[in-house]
């Protein structure tokens, strides 16, 4: 049988609704949902088996208008996942229409005339009929998208269409991933957003995202207690500072509040190990594997 695997970049406005598609298509809850804006970090989100199909999702941080030189960086990361992906999905809210955000990413995509990219209107759900059929019309108008999908990523609408179509439209060739690892991606990928999620809370508003936080090792111990190594990256020597805080409390803190989630979460003793290490550029580096958890590295 003829394997097929490709990536897939999910493109649209923050609360566009990518994470909440990404967590439908791949059937995990590996994307945080959040009705705060900007939450989007890792590059890659999910991979998802559809037949002999392997698609893998990368989540974009929301399109926005950069000000900020940091904002500018994410966006630019953005549009290169696009730009390098086999198919581009844009997705628009389906009661918001054409706003300023919308418009900006439609000129975006004026510039890329060699990728491929359909049209996803999301949130039907919010809709009637008539205001949906406009909207597509316009949007059409506006770009030539070579297919439109109407869909509710929350309820589940025309997901299974996008997701069979997709599959459909990946390259041939061997599977990115192993399946076996796939299993195991979800779990390193929420524990990593789980303690992102708490430097979020814990520390200035700016510095989450000029961080990224990866589970390196996750090992089950025999007195059923799992241990989870997580490295905390931050973009410049002086975060570090700002994150182990004074004499490591900050990090102790945030150890502690996602390993009393984890253990939540696992329903069992967790110990949970955090190091905080400087890698510069992070933003820039076109890590497609890492950022999942997924390093071929973790072989053992
Ligand atoms: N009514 C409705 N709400 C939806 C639908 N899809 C997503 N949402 C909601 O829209 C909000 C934003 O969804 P997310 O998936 O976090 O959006 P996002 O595009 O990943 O956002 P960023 O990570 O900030 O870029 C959440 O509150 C979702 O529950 C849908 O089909 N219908």
């Amino acid at each position: 049988m003829t394997t097929r695997a490709g990536f897939v970049a999910l493109i649209g406005e923050p609360n566009a609704g990518k994470s909440t598609l990404t967590n439908r298509m791949v059937g995990a809850k590996v994307s945080i949902v959040t009705h705060k804006v900007q939450t989007t970090r890792a590059r890659i989100r999910g991979v998802a088996l559809e037949g002999e199909a392997q698609i893998v999702f990368v989540d974009t941080p929301g399109l926005f208008t950069p000000k900020r030189r940091l904002d500018r960086a994410m966006v630019a990361a953005a549009w290169g996942g696009a730009s390098d992906a086999d198919i581009v999905v844009l997705l628009v809210e389906a009661h918001r229409g054409i706003t300023d955000g919308v418009e900006r990413i439609l000129d975006g995509i004026a510039n890329m005339p060699h990728a491929r990219i359909v049209l996803a209107i999301n949130k039907i759900d919010r809709v009637e009929a008539p205001v949906l059929l406009a909207l597509t019309e316009k949007l059409n108008e506006r770009h030539a998208f070579e297919k439109t999908f109407m869909i509710s990523a929350e309820k589940g609408h025309g997901v299974k269409d996008l997701k069979e179509w997709l599959a459909g439209e990946m390259p041939e060739g061997p599977w990115l991933y192993p399946e076996d690892q796939i299993a195991d991606l979800p779990m390193r990928m929420i524990a990593a957003e789980m303690t992102r999620e708490k430097l979020t809370l814990r520390l200035h508003q700016e510095l989450p995202y000029q961080m990224t936080v990866e589970t390196e090792n996750w090992e089950e111990r025999k007195d059923g207690s799992a241990r989870i190594d997580q490295v905390i990256y931050v973009a410049r020597d002086g975060h570090k500072g700002i994150v182990l805080g004074n004499k490591g409390e900050t990090v102790k803190a945030i150890g502690k509040a996602a390993r009393e989630e984890l253990e939540e979460f696992l329903g069992r003793r967790v110990h949970l190990f955090l190091q905080v290490k400087v890698r510069e550029n992070w933003l820039e580096e076109a890590e497609r594997y890492s950022e999942m958890g997924l390093d071929f590295r973790d072989g053992n």
